[in-house]
């Protein structure tokens, strides 16, 4: 496996000297958010371009889900900004986001357990389009058209013999396919994936780790989370570090796996 650079930036900024620049496909500036008197994310400013894959790491609580549900709407941020395609969209509910191009995983799979395989993604992609991911969905509205779509989405995350099997009877790595599936559906321009390599084994991350590159080589940015670099090194283009809600680090694999603050912060838990 390689480790890809971004190669489709958006360029349509044009700076002060009348040089075009790159216009990031999301921004966030500044971003806090406070659960009473715990700050979960204190001041973290970070682009992703078009094209990129991001490492997010951190330890246990260092505020990574926090910033995902930040920027899906889950979340209102205390304090910051975040631009998605050139559009301020802070504090936008998770289905507008979702329609404006950005879906996530989630680290506790959520697919509905009594609908087959097939049945979930295309749910996913009927509700991306016409409602909430609220629970505002009727199977009774999925076409035959719609069931097309969802099964060649299966088959891009690998479930296409799975398709009316129900999600109890997938294994771990096959949930996540699932969720990835769901993410899919939706269309996205950004996909946030929270913690997908947990309790794989090996040979399962790198099936994992390739499906994300199959994706990535057909355009898809990503934002991975991950507690610990070993999943994410053959992946990733660069990364940043947080822990406390506070940037520590930020950089090419090589160079967060040597840098001492980043060490600090994982000295006596598990590994980098
Ligand atoms: N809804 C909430 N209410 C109160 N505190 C919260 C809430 N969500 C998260 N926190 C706290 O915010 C901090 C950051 O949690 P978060 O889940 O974002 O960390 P994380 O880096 O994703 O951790 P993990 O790797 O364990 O999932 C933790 O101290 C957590 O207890």
């Amino acid at each position: 496996m390689m480790s890809h650079t971004s190669t489709m930036a958006v360029m349509d900024a044009e700076s002060s000297d009348g040089s075009q620049r790159n216009q990031p496909l999301l921004d966030v500036q500044n971003l806090t958010k406070k659960f009473g008197g715990l700050v979960a994310v204190n001041d973290l400013s970070f682009q992703v371009d078009e094209g990129e894959i991001l490492g997010f790491i951190g330890p246990n609580g260092a505020g990574k889900s926090t910033t995902f549900n930040c920027l899906t709407g889950k979340h209102k941020p205390t304090e910051g900004t975040v631009t998605f395609r050139g559009e301020e969209v802070t504090s936008k509910p998770p289905h507008e986001m979702v329609n404006k191009g950005m879906a996530r995983t989630f680290q506790h799979f959520a697919p509905l357990y009594d609908r087959s395989v097939l049945e979930n993604v295309a749910l996913a992609y009927t509700s991306g389009k016409v409602f909430s991911w609220s629970g505002l969905f009727s199977l009774s509205t999925i076409t035959g058209t719609t069931y097309d779509a969802a099964a060649e989405i299966c088959a891009r995350v690998g479930l296409q013999d799975d398709l009316h099997r129900m999600p109890g009877e997938l294994p771990h790595a096959g949930l996540i396919r699932l969720e990835l599936g769901r993410a899919l559906a939706t269309d996205p321009k950004l996909m946030l994936v929270d913690e997908v390599f947990a309790g794989l084994a090996s040979g399962e991350v790198e099936e994992i780790s390739n499906l994300l590159l199959e994706l990535h080589a057909e355009g898809m940015t990503l934002i991975v989370i991950d507690h610990n670099m070993s999943g994410l090194f053959e992946l990733i283009d660069r990364a940043i570090v947080i822990n406390f809600g506070e940037m520590i680090a930020k950089g090419t694999p090589e160079e967060i796996k040597n840098d001492p603050e980043v060490q600090k912060a994982y000295l006596g838990g598990e590994e980098l």
